[in-house]
């Protein structure tokens, strides 16, 4: 028998979107290379507190030192940093001294938490990589600490591909799977798998466009069709009536075909 799954290819990262929210972080240093991580951290609604010594700031830290975005240590880093109280759930270094970088990614490791240390792959735990960012949409380019530069050019022709609006459209489909879990909350299997494929036939059959002209109206129309398990064209659902409307038939089948 010939094996027709994906074939595996090593060497790659395991890419995924890190749940930071709430929790802290501690960024050692406060130049430029901080202020990035810094920025990419806030995005992600972590708790950030910088470690650096006032005269080592750049604009950018310093204001959002100054607007209360993050927390300020007028220092060097010191082991204390790390106690576990202070509950640090990732380090990132970016520090213009190689010497106290090592010092201190040994000392996370000791203290088991994960850090990443600008400069140095082999003493990273993650590594960064360049970012699309439309809304909800998030587009991580990686290549693997090959070349950096490339992956912020990548990231931008793939960011110039996508249609206006992408975002947007993303955060009605939220707005809709939110709606449809109202109407249909369920935590049966069945249930899931129902929603599941639903959803994964609006998605299939509406266009970017199509949702983003969707409005709270529309929206309601359209989870109304649900029950009967049909997904309505947008004409149909601004019609409004579901005698005249446009339907796929749902074929019945429950998950993954
Ligand atoms: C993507 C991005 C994210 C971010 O940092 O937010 C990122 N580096 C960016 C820019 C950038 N970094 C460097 C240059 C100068 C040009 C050049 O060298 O190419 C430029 C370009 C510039 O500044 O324009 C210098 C550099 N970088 C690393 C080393 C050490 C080494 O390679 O040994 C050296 C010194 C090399 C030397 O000594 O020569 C290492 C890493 N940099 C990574 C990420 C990780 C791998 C990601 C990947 O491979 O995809 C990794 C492994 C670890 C990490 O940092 O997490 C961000 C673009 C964001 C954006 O603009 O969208
Ligand atoms: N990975 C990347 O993407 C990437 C890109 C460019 C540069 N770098 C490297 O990242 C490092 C930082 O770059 P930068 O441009 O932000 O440097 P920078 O010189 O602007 O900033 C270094 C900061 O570290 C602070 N610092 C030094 N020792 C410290 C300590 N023990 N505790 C706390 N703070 C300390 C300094 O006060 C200063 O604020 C450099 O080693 C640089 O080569 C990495």
């Amino acid at each position: 028998m010939v094996a027709s799954y994906p074939e595996v290819q090593g060497g790659g990262s395991l890419i995924l979107a890190w749940q930071i929210k709430n929790k802290n972080v501690l960024v050692v240093g406060g130049g430029e290379v901080a202020a990035g991580r810094v920025l990419n951290l806030l995005n992600a609604d972590a708790r950030v507190t910088v470690v650096c010594p006032k005269e080592g700031l750049n604009d950018e830290v310093a204001f959002r030192i100054q607007q209360g975005q993050v927390q300020h240590l007028n220092r060097v880093f010191l082991p204390i940093d790390l106690e576990p109280e202070k509950n640090v759930a990732m380090v990132l270094t970016a520090i213009d001294d190689p010497d106290a970088s090592t010092r201190i990614w040994k000392y996370c490791k000791k203290v088991k938490v994960p850090a990443n240390i600008a400069d140095v792959p082999p003493e990273c735990d993650f590594y960064f990589g360049s970012v699309h960012r439309d809304g909800p949409l998030q587009i991580m380019v990686s290549t693997n600490g090959n070349g950096p530069r490339l992956a912020a050019a990548i990231r931008r022709q793939i960011g110039d591909m996508l249609p206006a609006g992408t975002g947007d459209s993303i955060k009605k489909v939220g707005q809709l799977r939110r709606k449809l879990r109202r109407i249909a909350p369920g935590k049966g299997t069945e249930d899931i798998s129902s929603r599941m494929t639903w959803m994964s036939k609006v998605c299939d059959q509406w266009s970017t466009e199509e949702f983003n002209a969707m409005d709270d109206e529309d929206m309601d129309e359209l989870v109304s069709y649900y029950t009967e398990g049909t997904v309505p064209s947008f004409e149909s659902i601004r019609l409004g009536s579901k005698d005249e409307a446009v339907v796929w038939e749902f074929d019945g089948s429950f998950g993954w075909m």
